[in-house]
């Protein structure tokens, strides 16, 4: 078995938060020292590691304040930054470690791989990149960061930034599509878990990447093996391809 560490859980009483919690319930390796949610205060210095799903406000308050004292680690699964906002996050991550991902899944891990290369080597003047994704009615962000994720692999396929081939999304008489544009829509709907689609349509044929995620747990077993994985590491802004090995030389 490996060595102890004690973890805390931001937004605990959330849909994430129970899901990490019987997750991290279930590991011999772990003592849950700090369980914390809207307007509680708990003692983070008891944590080697806090796996956060809140709101961005939330995360960027609990990133600030680890950042101060020079920990704990941070996992953050909450989604809908704002550029400022990932800006003080890469802050923080110079005092401390912190893992953030729109997705802690190991399908949509591989699925990034996948977009980038797709992206790459089919032409942007022929194809066209569509990317849509469904979740439960009580998402308050759109597009997911998921699908934000999936969007900046597709960009970095064709060697640019997200941020320059992100089309507004179609409503009324706009004109026709721009080509080399990356388009997002999104669903709400019921209590629907997470459904990512990219589509590439040239005239002629369409390649279509998807993933479905079936239960909440995934995203907190995910996160629970990333908390295992920084723990340990002193600083730096890391991402699940990070955390599986993807991204090594
Ligand atoms: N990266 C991933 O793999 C995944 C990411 N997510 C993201 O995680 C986030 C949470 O999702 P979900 O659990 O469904 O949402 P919920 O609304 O169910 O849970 C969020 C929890 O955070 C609490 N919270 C709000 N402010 C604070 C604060 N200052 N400190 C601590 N806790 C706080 C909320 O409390 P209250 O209700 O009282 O406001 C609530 O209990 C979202 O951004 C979502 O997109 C979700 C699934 C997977
Ligand atoms: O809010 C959710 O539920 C989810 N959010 C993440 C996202 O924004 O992509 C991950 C997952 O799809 C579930």
């Amino acid at each position: 078995m490996s060595a102890i560490f004690h973890a805390g859980i931001s937004g605990y009483r959330g849909r994430m938060g129970r899901a990490v919690s019987q997750v991290l319930d279930a590991r011999e390796d772990v003592v849950v020292a700090a369980r914390f949610d809207w307007g509680e205060t708990a003692d983070i210095s008891l944590c080697d590691v806090i796996i956060d799903f809140s709101t961005p406000d939330a995360s960027v308050a609990l990133a600030q304040a680890a950042a101060e004292r020079g920990g704990p680690a941070l996992v953050i699964g909450s989604t809908g930054f704002t550029a400022e906002q990932e800006a003080e996050l890469m802050k923080a991550a110079e005092k401390i470690a912190i893992v953030k991902s729109g997705n802690f899944s190991l399908g949509v891990n591989i699925l990034i791989g996948l977009v980038q290369h797709a992206a790459q080597r089919l032409d942007a003047q022929d194809w066209d990149i569509e990317i849509t994704e469904a979740h439960h009615r009580r998402k308050v962000d759109s597009p997911s960061g998921t699908a934000l994720m999936l969007g900046e692999a597709a960009a970095e396929g064709r060697f640019s930034d997200l941020a320059d081939l992100q089309s507004k999304p179609y409503d009324g008489v706009q004109g026709e599509r721009e080509s080399g544009k990356i388009g997002f829509s999104s669903i709400r709907a019921g209590g629907i878990i997470g459904e990512h689609t990219v589509l590439f349509a040239s005239e002629d044929e369409v390649l279509t990447l998807s993933h479905s995620a079936i239960d909440r747990s995934l995203f907190a077993k995910g996160a629970v093996a990333a908390a295992a994985w920084v723990r340990t590491r002193k600083t730096g802004l890391y991402d699940m391809q990070d955390v599986l090995g993807f991204r090594q030389a």
